[in-house]
């Protein structure tokens, strides 16, 4: 339920109170490639009835007999809001979604017909006195099924203003309670939005006898925009659908308009039952069943709503997370901001992101860490907390090593044959060598023997990827053995011949050690 609060403290009065339209099922389903199972539309209405949504637009009955079950099954089981089906000015349809919401709690007939020119003389082939006696008709014989009844001017926005007015006391006349002017093709600017809601309102002598309605297309990327310049021009029920699905460029966006209202209630002094929390949820249900991807970028829901990568924000946001965000992450079901690492992100974050893997490291090692992480996100396009982990464990064992890798350039190809140049750091001296092998890692790891003489022999050389993606970070194992001794050593690199030499290099140290503690071991 609601609780939300004006800057002022006050409660908003019922007479600010925003009804929630929810057509996901029906103008959302209309787009191409849509289409929801039965039990999916039941599972999605089910979650929009126990988020607080006023009004489920479950289908248009009339469309098929796959709507109609599915509005009648919804019809149903819905608990709290009301259920409504479409149908156009004809007399079946009304019947059929009639038929189709009678066992709901709440039934709502939704009847629309055209008004614009271009619809009366290209779709209907009607004058407009015929369409006046339709509206006259069909919203008599929807009341005389239901209740509640909501009249819809199809291309209201195209409609010339008088005309409008006319159609709307006709509606209202016959029993429509709700009246619903929509933006069908998308097409209107706020300003002009408002002033149709503004001039109908103030001249239908019958008015104040039905609630008016807000139904905006994307078209012009103003759906939301136009919508709460209805509210603001005082309609009260908004349709709207989960994700902005809906046809062509889609509806507005239920989860941006109820964000809109709750986080700029100081100019927006509206307010909805949905329960904002079950936004994130809504969103990912919708999206899984309509098989239609919500863009990383999307209001409130995306999945970067709340991510943060650049250096400056994420710091802003550990010291308070209000400098970036504008509503908290929990007001929308996500559980909290989340730190994305990558070539943007400054220590502050690194910090942090290390202290949530479980890594607490002293500031040269950070230092050192932060350096190489910032070598890997120049060359990676995601770093993963797996990549940062193999890249930490990797700078902790190499920061009290005697052998460092330094510097490493391979020639490689078909040309052969393979070469390396390798330069080490030897307990503080720098050595360098080139060699040459049987491919690029035979001859890194001659190059190797070269400048740290050995006798151990290699047992296992294995690379595998850290995480997914050809950019993805190799993690190469390699076995030394010497003198009944083995050792097993990882190295990580975005370069599989930079991780190569590194679990080899590290290989080598753990032997160093593993010599160094027994001979201590002889001596004590
Ligand atoms: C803006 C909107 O979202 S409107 C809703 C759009 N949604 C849909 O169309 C989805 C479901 N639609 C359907 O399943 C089918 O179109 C049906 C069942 C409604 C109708 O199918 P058909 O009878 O084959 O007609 P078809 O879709 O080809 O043409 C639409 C007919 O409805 C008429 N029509 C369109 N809107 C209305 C209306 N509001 N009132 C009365 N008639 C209308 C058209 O003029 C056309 O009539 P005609 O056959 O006399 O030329
Ligand atoms: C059926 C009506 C309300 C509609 O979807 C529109 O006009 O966009
Ligand atoms: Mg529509």
């Amino acid at each position: 339920m609601n609780d939300s609060v004006q800057a002022n403290g006050a409660k908003p009065a019922d007479k600010d109170r925003v009804l929630i339209f929810d057509t996901t099922l029906r103008d959302g389903e209309q787009c191409p490639g849509a289409t929801m199972t039965f039990e999916a539309k039941l599972e999605v209405a089910h979650l929009l009835d126990t988020m607080g949504v006023d009004i489920i637009e479950a289908g248009f009955p009339i469309a098929s007999e796959g709507d109609f079950e599915a509005v009648s099954e919804i019809a149903k089981r819905t608990k709290r809001a009301r259920v409504a089906g479409l149908a156009r000015a004809i007399e079946r349809d009304i019947a059929r979604a009639g038929e189709a919401v009678r066992h709901a709690v709440l039934p709502r007939i939704h009847t629309f017909v055209s008004t614009s020119p271009i619809h009366l003389e290209h779709q209907m082939n009607k004058s407009a006195e015929d369409v006046l006696e339709i509206i006259a008709r069909t919203v008599t014989q929807a009341r005389n099924l239901v209740d509640d009844v909501e009249w819809s001017a199809m291309d209201a926005t195209r409609t010339p203003i008088d005309y409008l007015c006319r159609c709307v006391e006709a509606a209202i006349k016959a029993g429509a309670t709700t009246i619903n002017l929509p933006d069908t093709v998308g097409y209107a600017i706020p300003s002009e939005y408002a002033a149709m809601f503004a001039t109908v309102r103030d001249r239908v002598p019958n008015a104040d006898k039905a609630i008016f309605s807000v139904h905006c297309h994307d078209d012009l990327g103003l759906a939301v925009a136009n919508t709460l310049a209805g509210i603001g021009a005082g309609a009260r029920q908004v349709e709207c659908t989960i994700n902005g699905l809906g046809e062509r460029a889609g509806n507005a966006a239920l989860e941006e308009v109820v964000m809109a209202l709750k986080t700029r209630a100081d100019k927006l002094p509206y307010y909805s039952n949905v329960d904002s929390t079950m936004l994130t949820r809504a969103s990912k249900l919708v999206s899984a069943v309509s098989s239609f991807p919500v863009q990383y970028n999307k209001a409130i829901i995306g999945r970067n709503a709340f991510a943060h990568e650049s250096g400056i924000h994420q710091d802003g946001i550990l010291k308070n997370a209000q400098t970036y965000e504008i509503m908290t992450p929990e007001s929308v079901g996500v559980s909290k901001s989340s730190l994305v690492m990558g070539k943007h992100s400054g220590r502050h974050a690194f910090r942090e992101k290390l202290r949530e893997l479980g890594y607490e490291l002293g500031e040269n090692a950070l230092q050192d860490a932060f350096t190489r992480f910032k070598n890997l996100a120049d060359r990676k396009k995601t770093v993963y907390d797996e990549d940062l982990i193999a890249l930490v464990d990797d700078e902790l064992v190499s920061a009290h090593e005697r052998i460092k890798l330094v510097s490493l350039a391979v020639m490689a190809g078909t040309g052969g044959p393979q070469s390396a140049a390798l330069t080490l750091d030897v307990e503080g001296t720098q050595k360098t060598f080139q060699a040459t092998g049987n491919g690029p890692v035979d001859a890194i790891f001659n190059a190797i023997r070269a400048l740290v003489p050995h006798e151990a022999v290699l047992e296992l050389y294995q690379v595998h990827a850290v995480t997914q993606g050809t950019d993805a970070q190799a993690e190469v194992t390699v076995k030394l053995a010497e003198g009944g001794r083995s050792v097993t050593a990882r190295g990580a690199d975005p370069d599989t011949l930079v991780a190569s030499a590194r679990a080899y290099i590290a290989a080598l140290n753990k032997l160093a050690a593993l010599h160094r503690r027994s001979q201590e071991s002889k001596a004590g």
